[in-house]
């Protein structure tokens, strides 16, 4: 399916696209060395409604809004190896800083917002983000994606464009779903901490069985579990159901709560059935989820588009893999946009919610 190419004619074929305003995705899934690329032939908008399309899916948060799909039948497709040995300097200091106390006002008021809306109506969460925009005048589309492949290895590091859309790029921990067939798999990841490169010399989950997690970050991620077994239960959609224990997972500079979960799915069962049930996750959106939804659309005051939404391969050779949009950006002009959020729930204090997007802010600020 996929033409083998050598990277730098991938690199090339990239930056041609770019530079002519054509339709394309670059991504490299984790623990993977291999870089695949759809280029849309023409700069058509497709959509997909049903998710029974064969493609690459680009869906925004918002779920009433439509998904974009580079078609198979439209796109050429290239594989090629990409190891560190292509790209020797990892990354920048985080030297690009910004004018952050106007930003941290209005996030600290709308998280304090976020909590009374969750005690006045006794509802366990809702995930709230802003945007930050940075200069870039430099901007170099090759060499950030390299960066982002050679500093998030354990991600889904992307980079899609559209003439009609714009420019995305990210690097996410969090898989929304794996269907091969009829077995699926998903994970529940929320709480965060800054990861304390000073006392885990290795990069292996095993390591970190000694970090110590608050009661609102046990709560926190616990929700979105929940969430996924009840989704699946209403469905009776999964055979054979495995859940694991919630264990210690890093994403760049940080670290997350885990649980993974798996299972085979009831024939009868669409993908959009499962797509329906699970986004948006509390790990993006909130419990009760349309409530947590309204309430983000109406006083996040920006709009999230594409980011919390999710991504990736649909119903190639019978297998899906999605991620959730998340540590992303977007190009704007001669800016960039990092969009960047958090779980609240009665726990949480507005401080340190916004010293969370600080940190989280620092996953593509080390690339730019
Ligand atoms: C919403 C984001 O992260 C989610 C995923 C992992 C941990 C999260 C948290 O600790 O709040 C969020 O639920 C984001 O990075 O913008």
């Amino acid at each position: 399916m996929f033409e083998n190419k050598s990277i730098n004619e991938l690199f090339a074929k990239v930056q041609q696209a770019f530079e002519t305003k054509k339709p394309f995705v670059v991504y490299r899934q984790p623990e993977s060395d291999v870089v695949k690329g759809f280029f849309q032939k023409n700069n058509d908008l497709y959509n997909t409604k049903d998710y029974l399309d064969s493609g690459f899916v680009f869906a925004p948060f918002d779920n009433a809004l439509p998904s974009i799909l580079f078609p198979l039948s439209e796109s050429e497709l290239y594989a090629s190896k990409f190891t560190d040995a292509h790209f020797i300097n990892k990354q920048n200091d985080l030297s690009v800083v910004s004018n952050l106390e106007s930003s941290k006002a209005g996030h600290v008021a709308l998280v304090e917002k976020g909590i009374k809306f969750l005690e006045n109506n006794k509802y366990k969460k809702v995930v709230l983000s802003r945007k930050q925009t940075i200069p870039t005048p430099e901007f170099n589309l090759v060499e950030t994606f390299k960066k982002l492949l050679v500093s998030y290895n354990n991600a889904l590091v992307y980079c899609w464009f559209h003439p009609k859309v714009g420019l995305w790029l990210g690097a996410t921990p969090e898989t929304l779903l794996k269907v091969s067939k009829t077995t699926f798999a998903t994970m529940a990841l929320a709480g965060t901490q800054v990861f304390d490169n000073k006392k885990y010399s290795s990069d292996q989950d095993s390591d970190y069985k000694d970090v110590v997690w608050k009661e609102k970050e046990i709560k926190e991620q616990k929700h979105v579990t929940d969430f996924i077994l009840e989704q699946f239960e209403q469905g009776r959609v999964l055979n054979d159901f495995r859940v694991s224990k919630p264990y210690t997972t890093k994403a760049g500079n940080l670290l997350h709560l885990r649980t993974d979960i798996s299972g085979e799915l009831s024939p009868e069962l669409t993908l959009k059935n499962i797509i329906n049930l699970l986004h948006p996750t509390p790990a993006v959106c909130g419990v009760p989820k349309q409530e947590a939804k309204d309430f983000i659309l109406q006083n996040e005051n920006y709009n999230r588009e594409y980011y919390t939404g999710f991504l990736g391969e649909l119903n190639l050779a019978g297998t899906s893999n999605l991620y959730v949009n998340l540590r992303c950006m977007q190009l704007i002009k001669n800016t960039i946009d990092i969009y960047i959020g958090g779980g609240i729930t009665n726990d949480s204090n507005p401080e340190n919610e916004w010293e969370e997007t600080v940190a989280k802010s620092k996953v593509m600020l080390k690339v730019l």
